[in-house]
C-alpha cells in the first residue's frame, strides 16, 4: 500500500489566567462533527504553524493571536486523515471570541465537563493535566451505552 502522507495541522491551546483551557465543538459537515477539540486547522501551502494558526483563529473565532510557539508535535491516524498536530500554547490575544463556524466553545479546568473529546487530543490533554498536578481521569467516563 503506498504510504499515505500527513496532514499538517496547526492547533492552538489557549489559556486564560486562571489556567482554563479553551475547547470548541466540530462544526457540522465535518468528520467527528460535534466532537470537542482545541481550535485549529490544517496548514495551507507555503504557511507556517504560527501563521496558519493565526488564519485559522481569526477564521473560527475572531481573535487575534499574540505569539505562538509550537509545545509538542502528535500524530493520529484517523481512518479520514493521517495528521501531524503541531500545538502551540497561546496566553495572549485581542478581540471578542465569536463562534464563526456556529460552533460551542467552553473554558474547560480538568477533568474535563465536555465530551466526547476528538481521540488525537488525548496525549496533550495528559501532558496539560500533569503539568497541573491533576492525577485524576482526564476525560468524563463514558456514557453507558
Ligand atoms: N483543530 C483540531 N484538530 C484536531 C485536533 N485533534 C485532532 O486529531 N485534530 C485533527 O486535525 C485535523 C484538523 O482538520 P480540520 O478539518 O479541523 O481543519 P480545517 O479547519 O483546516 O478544515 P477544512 O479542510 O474543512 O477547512 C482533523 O483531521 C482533526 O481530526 C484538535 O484538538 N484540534
Amino acid at each position: 500500500m503506498a504510504e499515505r502522507r500527513h496532514t499538517e495541522v496547526a492547533v492552538g491551546i489557549l489559556i486564560r489566567e486562571d489556567g482554563a483551557l479553551l475547547l470548541s465543538s466540530r462544526p457540522e459537515g465535518k468528520p467527528y462533527a460535534g466532537y470537542w477539540e482545541f481550535p485549529g486547522g490544517k496548514l495551507e501551502a507555503g504557511e507556517s504553524v504560527e501563521q496558519a494558526l493565526r488564519r485559522e483563529l481569526d477564521e473560527e473565532l475572531g481573535v487575534t493571536i499574540g505569539a505562538a510557539e509550537v509545545w509538542r508535535v502528535t500524530e493520529h491516524d484517523y481512518p479520514h486523515a493521517l495528521v501531524r498536530l503541531h500545538w502551540c500554547k497561546v496566553r495572549q490575544w485581542s478581540g471578542e471570541f465569536e463562534m464563526r463556524e456556529g460552533q460551542r466553545m467552553a473554558w474547560q479546568q480538568f477533568p474535563l465537563t465536555v465530551s466526547p473529546v476528538l481521540p488525537g487530543a488525548f496525549p496533550v490533554l495528559d501532558w496539560l493535566a500533569a503539568e497541573r498536578g491533576f492525577a485524576g481521569a482526564v476525560l468524563q467516563p463514558a456514557e453507558p451505552a
